[in-house]
């Protein structure tokens, strides 16, 4: 059995439904989101392991998700850092930036040199709404994310993949193939391609939801807000 999937369309409608038929506000969203990357980075990099994080993140929900699970992250004990190049002027994004200042969380503008001193990398740049070629700051940051040989967790989609079609035949993401995808509320179509651990998150989502975007609902455990999943036997 494979996974079901969501297109891209699909995702960024059911994003809308949840959003004024499901009464949920954005921020609720992006906190369970971010919660959900934040348990994903815990199973893959116990704090005993290294607590060092590097969060990168984009201009998009995707970097909030990642704003997000930093916060989560430092009140774990890790200790995270955030690459946050084009930042928005939006308020709920401001927040978010303002909640890991008070945190003394660092931001940094170097993304080589935070690359030496981490542990573990959330690539939280582009999710569901990327399309095209990469654009600047961000083909080094593919690059450097495609190099590196520590760990990277990719939020929703491997940054610069095609959300259906998968990784780029060129570009900076041309063989870039994280450790770790967490998919929010179900698999985009490029988890065809993807050969890391895979999770799921986004423990929100009503059954009729499911049943209308003709989605499976993850079996959570207890207090889980991921699901490991087996992309070859769907286990869900
Ligand atoms: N229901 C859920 O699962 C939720 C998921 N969330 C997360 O939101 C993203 C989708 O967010 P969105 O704001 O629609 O878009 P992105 O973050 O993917 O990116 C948009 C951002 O990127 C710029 N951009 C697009 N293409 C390029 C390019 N080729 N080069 C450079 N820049 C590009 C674009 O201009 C925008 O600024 C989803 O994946 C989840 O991670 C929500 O948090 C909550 C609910
Ligand atoms: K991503």
């Amino acid at each position: 059995m494979a996974l079901r999937t969501l297109s891209a369309k699909s995702a960024a409608a059911l994003d809308q439904e949840l959003m004024s038929a499901g009464a949920f506000s954005i921020d609720q969203l992006m906190e369970l989101a971010g919660l959900s990357v934040s348990q994903a980075v815990f199973k893959l990099q116990p704090l005993n392991q290294g607590k060092r994080i590097l969060v990168a993140c984009g201009p998009g929900n995707n970097g909030g998700d990642g704003l997000v699970a930093a916060r989560h992250l430092f009140h774990y004990g890790y200790q995270p850092t955030i690459y946050y190049p084009k930042q928005s002027k939006n308020e709920l994004y401001q927040r978010l930036t303002k909640q890991l200042k008070d945190l003394k969380v660092p931001f940094t503008e170097d993304f080589p040199s935070a690359l030496k001193e981490t542990d573990h990398i959330v690539d939280a740049i582009f999710g569901f709404s990327f399309s095209g070629d990469v654009r600047e700051p961000f083909p080094k940051v593919i690059e450097a994310l495609r190099d590196t040989k520590i760990p990277v967790l990719a939020v929703d989609a491997p940054s610069s993949w095609n959300i259906e079609d998968g990784p780029p035949g060129s570009g900076p993401g041309k063989g870039f193939m994280p450790e770790a995808l967490i998919s929010l509320t179900a698999p985009k179509p490029l988890v065809k391609w993807f050969e890391g651990r895979h999770f799921l998150g986004g423990r929100f989502l009503t059954p009729e939801m499911a049943e209308k975007y003709n989605l499976e609902l993850p079996k959570y455990q207890d207090l889980d807000q991921i699901v490991e999943v087996n992309i070859e036997g769907g286990k869900l």
